[in-house]
């Protein structure tokens, strides 16, 4: 081991390593949660064509503009017009065409007057909706005008030719994949997800759902962190647990390479005899201390011909979670294309709440799991300081940092909190 990082050092040197991927066209539904790599640019407005926002009448506005209860505008009724209608009426002096919502504009009309406002072609009183297609009358009473445009959806009013629909660097979330669609694309040029290898190491460890041997423990850090990898939006694999045997791992890794924009292994980094991350890629990997609690033992490499990035996490299990959440998840994202300040996980500060004060070790910033209120705008912490309390871990939404300076942190502290979302 080397001299000691600090938490910035070491996450600003994974990304100065990470080029966001190639390009890839993907049809939508695959590019949903991807980065956006070129403005979308409107070539055709949106909507398409002016059309009724309401079910009513199509009409002239002279002819209504009178009209009232009392004297209400009697236009003859001249067709029916429904949504995908591609045959339409004109609409003359005196006279009306029921239209549907989303429904063209017939020619000749000049704004929609909706059911409401009408007799609905029944004779009788207001009506409350529209009669089936062959019960209403040849005309149509109107109680009540409106202006030019009313009720008129305008072609191009929400997205006109030439704008620019979507920015490069947007993430494409559901409306945005929405407007593609209604733009009419089938696909959208992206940043693709990162595909991430998950591997474990430690001849300890078998997979959840078999009996323990003596001193054995299931495979935790494995499926935490393929399904953190998930939720940082990659394609995570997670890899079978490796034994702390150098060869094994080498020929693990070089077989999963292939499928890998970036691996991840958890264990083996520390100084103990069966270090086994440490053993396989020394040379290759740089392996480091970073000043923090959990998370001190840390690697970082590029690795075979293609130069992978590699980043080793210690084994113990909050050690590699509180790792991933902040070196691993910010190098997915870059790899993603996301923005630099779209990186990292939100941070807020809090007020400490808790009955003794916090110890931390001097020197390392200490990164406490914790519950964090957002109403309260209060911190308390969960568990205690131990990297192998997953437990408590697991009951966490947030972390408390603590300062590298302060080696304790008392009730009533304003402290930086990781927001784990
Ligand atoms: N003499 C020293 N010993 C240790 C130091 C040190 O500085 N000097 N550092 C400690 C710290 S801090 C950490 S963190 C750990 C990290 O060690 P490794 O990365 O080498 O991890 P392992 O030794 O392989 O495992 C540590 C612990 O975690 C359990 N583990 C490992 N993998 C998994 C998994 N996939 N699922 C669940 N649990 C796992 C493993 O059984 C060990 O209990 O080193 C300290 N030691
Ligand atoms: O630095 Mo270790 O990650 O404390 O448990």
């Amino acid at each position: 081991m080397n001299d000691t990082w600090s938490v910035e050092e070491h996450r600003d040197d994974i990304l100065g390593a990470m080029r966001p991927l190639e390009p890839i066209e993907l049809p939508l539904l695959d590019a949903a949660g991807c980065v956006l790599v070129d403005d979308v640019v409107v070539t055709a407005p949106l909507p398409p064509f002016d059309n009724s926002s309401m079910d009513g009448y199509a009409v002239r506005t002279a002819d209504v503009e009178t009209a009232t209860d009392e004297y209400p505008a009697v236009l003859r009724v001249v067709g029916d017009i429904a949504a995908g209608s591609d045959t339409l009426p004109t609409v003359g002096p005196g006279e009306a065409a029921r239209i549907m919502t989303g429904a063209p504009i017939p020619p000749g009309a000049q704004a929609v007057v909706p059911v409401e406002w009408t007799d609905g072609g029944t004779g009788g009183g207001p009506a409350t909706g529209m009669n089936g297609r062959r019960e209403h009358g040849p005309e149509v009473r109107v109680h009540r005008g409106a202006p030019a445009r009313a009720f008129i959806n305008g072609r191009g009013s929400d997205a006109a030719t030439g704008a620019i629909a979507l920015t490069a660097g947007t993430v494409i979330g559901p409306p945005q994949l929405g407007l593609l669609a209604a733009l009419g694309h089938a696909t959208a040029l992206v940043r693709p997800r990162p595909r991430v290898v998950v591997l474990s190491t430690g001849s300890e460890l078998t997979a959840p759902g078999r009996p323990l041997g003596p001193g054995q423990i299931h495979d935790s850090n494995g499926f935490m962190l393929t399904s953190a990898a998930q939720a940082a939006g990659a394609v995570a694999y997670r890899v079978a647990a490796v034994a702390d045997d150098a060869p094994s791992l080498r020929a693990a890794l070089d077989e999963q390479l292939v499928r890998a924009d970036l691996v991840v292994t958890s264990g083996g980094v520390s100084v103990g005899a069966f270090d086994v991350v440490k053993e396989a890629l020394a040379g290759e990997v740089d392996f480091r201390r970073v000043a923090m609690q959990p998370g001190k033992p840390q690697a970082f490499g590029l690795l075979g011909p293609d130069r992978v990035p590699l980043l080793g996490l210690p084994g113990n299990p909050v050690s590699a979670y509180v790792s991933f959440e902040l070196f691993v998840r910010p190098a997915l994202r870059a790899l993603a294309g996301h923005a630099p300040e779209a990186l990292d996980r939100p941070r807020v500060t809090a007020r400490l709440v808790c009955e003794a004060p916090l110890t931390s070790p001097p020197g390392r910033r200490q990164y406490l799991r914790g519950t964090y209120s957002a109403e309260e705008g209060t911190v308390a912490p969960v568990g205690g300081s131990g990297s192998y309390l997953v437990a408590s871990l697991a009951r966490a939404d947030a972390l408390i940092e603590i300062p590298e300076a302060a080696t304790a942190a008392e009730p009533g502290a304003v402290l930086t909190v990781v927001l784990l979302g």
